[in-house]
């Protein structure tokens, strides 16, 4: 019998984030260009009575160790797909950044999920794992695949993207999290104070932008940086006006574009490459605008057995 087993999975960054309006079941629909980043959290799964939970790294204190957590419930959820019942201690080495807006939940729940696969020897087939993923999150699914994908619905029907080469981030991670449901609500609010009104009949279908998914494709990153937009931006700054200050920071520290992660409040700085990524890394940690600093490249892959 396998005595445990270790996953890693990467963070990610949504290059477009493109969002439709509310619909009625209070998700909205997405045109999310999704990339996988090499900030990783490894999920370590062994056989136990019933079940236990562990996080350990800097951000561990505010990971909650009980049943909500992400990775408990897809463990839950594998079980009561074969009948059987979840006893596993999961332990999260946390690496990304908690509420930050780079599916740092979404990553464990999926590392749990083929953990436990690989432990329980289920073999579930990956439609079911991805299933399974969909019904736990809308990132969840695309924590499983990695590298890059176009998520629509919302987020959670992923078609992968060509990519070539590689792209440079750094990531300045902000004091304190968003509430991911906060931030959508304040994207609605603020488009009904403009009078556009927030449901899908009055906000266009979104789309995909031709131009970015091309500098994807040739590896371009002044053409990415070009391209790059996040509908969720306005409302970030909306409910964390401090992040101005940091956007201006790693424009001015050499950044090709500056925006915020997903929901934030981290956010995302695109670089030449690898050399210029830390030169800006060192700027923006020095201006004082941030908590703390990183740099990794994307695409990377998805979840991935490690031991
Ligand atoms: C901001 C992103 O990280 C961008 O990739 C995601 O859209 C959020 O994905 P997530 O954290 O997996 O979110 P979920 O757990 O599915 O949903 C949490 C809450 O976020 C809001 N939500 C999420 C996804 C979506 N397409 N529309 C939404 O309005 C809803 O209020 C929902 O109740
Ligand atoms: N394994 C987990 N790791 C971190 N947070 C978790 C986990 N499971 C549940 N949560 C809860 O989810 C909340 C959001 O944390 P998470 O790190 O996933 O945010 P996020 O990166 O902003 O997510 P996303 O980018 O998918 O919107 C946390 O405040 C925490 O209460």
């Amino acid at each position: 019998m396998t005595a445990s087993v270790t996953v890693r999975v990467p963070a990610k960054v949504n290059v477009q984030l493109a969002v439709g309006g509310l619909r009625p079941d209070g998700f909205h629909d997405l045109a999310n260009v999704f990339l996988a980043v090499g900030l990783y959290d490894e999920v370590t799964v062994t056989h136990a009575d019933g079940m236990r939970i562990t996080c350990a790294g800097p951000d561990a204190g505010q990971v909650p160790l009980d049943g909500s957590n992400l990775a408990a419930r897809a463990a839950r959820l594998l079980a009561a797909r074969y009948g059987r019942t979840a006893d596993v201690h999961i332990h999260i080495d946390k690496d990304i950044p908690v509420a930050g807006g780079m599916a740092g939940g979404s990553a464990d729940g999926a590392g749990a999920l083929l953990a436990c696969d690989a432990l329980w020897g289920t073999a579930a087939p990956r439609e079911e794992l991805l299933e399974i993923c969909a019904e736990l999150g809308s990132d969840v699914p695309f924590s499983l695949v990695g590298g890059a994908a176009l998520g629509r619905g919302r987020g959670e029907l992923l078609t992968p993207l060509e990519t070539a080469g590689s792209f440079s981030w750094v990531f300045a991670v902000a004091d304190g999290g968003l509430s991911t449901p906060a931030v959508y609500g304040e994207c609605d609010r603020l488009r009904e104070s403009s009078g556009q009104g927030a449901t899908s009949a009055d906000v266009p279908d979104p789309e995909a932008s031709p131009a970015l998914l091309a500098a994807l494709r040739t590896g371009d990153a002044p053409a990415l940086a070009a391209a790059v937009t996040n509908d969720l931006q306005p409302a970030a700054l909306s409910l964390r006006p401090d992040l101005a200050a940091t956007l201006a920071a790693g424009t001015q520290a050499g950044a090709l574009a500056a925006m915020v992660s997903g929901s934030g409040p981290t956010t995302a700085f695109l670089a030449p490459g690898p050399e210029e990524a830390l030169k800006t890394a060192e700027l923006l940690a020095a201006s004082g605008t941030c908590r703390a600093v990183r740099v990794a490249e994307g695409p990377v892959a998805g979840a991935t057995v490690v031991a």
